[in-house]
């Protein structure tokens, strides 16, 4: 039997850092040139697997966001958040792994529609908006045993990942992405 979490438990969080922390030798090759690019992923995604693309939903559910994510969006602690996590399959195979944190305070206006979001992809939705802000990117090396992936994406050694803060009609978002194992760009 397992001890019940604690209201608000979340796995030990990754050592999110500033890009400019990382030495591009730091960074392996294959996923360098994807970590730090500012376009849209899905746009990226839908070419290289030439179309083959879908986001599979694998939870849509108000939480409270881990700390460094409260701290990322500026939020009074223990504000309620959608917490969106999703797989970027390509080919059928899941190259991404994506956790995005949508605030309450955030749900407004046009935001609204946010809280109904289904299986087509934010980042249409992101970049399509001419008020859209994107800040600097924060890159963590993530042990691929990692409980904050789930199971059937966990690997054994290091992935990498990055997030970064958006600005909808200066509303905060935040989304991050671990590239996994079966990610062949
Ligand atoms: C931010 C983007 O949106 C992508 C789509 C996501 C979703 O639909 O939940 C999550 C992460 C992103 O990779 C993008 O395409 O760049």
């Amino acid at each position: 039997m397992y001890a019940l979490q604690p209201l608000g438990y979340h796995p030990k969080e990754s050592n999110w850092q500033d890009y400019h922390h990382f030495t591009s030798s730091q960074l392996p090759g294959k996923v360098r040139p994807w970590l730090l690019d500012r376009g849209s992923l899905t746009q990226r995604l839908i070419k290289s697997s030439k179309g083959q693309f879908k986001v599979q939903v694998l939870s849509q559910q108000w939480q409270r966001p881990r700390l460094s994510e409260a701290t990322l969006l500026g939020l009074q602690h223990r504000e309620m958040a959608i917490i969106r996590e999703v797989a970027l399959l390509c080919a059928g195979q899941p190259w991404v792994f994506a956790r995005s944190v949508i605030p309450a305070s955030s749900l407004v206006g046009r935001l609204r529609r946010l809280r109904k979001f289904n299986d087509s992809s934010l980042g249409e939705m992101l970049f399509r908006d001419p008020s859209m802000r994107r800040y600097p990117f924060q890159i963590a090396a993530i042990d691929g045993q990692s409980p904050q992936l789930p199971a059937s994406m966990q690997a054994s050694g290091q992935l990498w990942g990055r997030r970064c803060r958006f600005e909808l009609a200066a509303r905060p978002i935040m989304v991050s992405e671990i590239f996994l194992p079966d990610f062949i760009p």
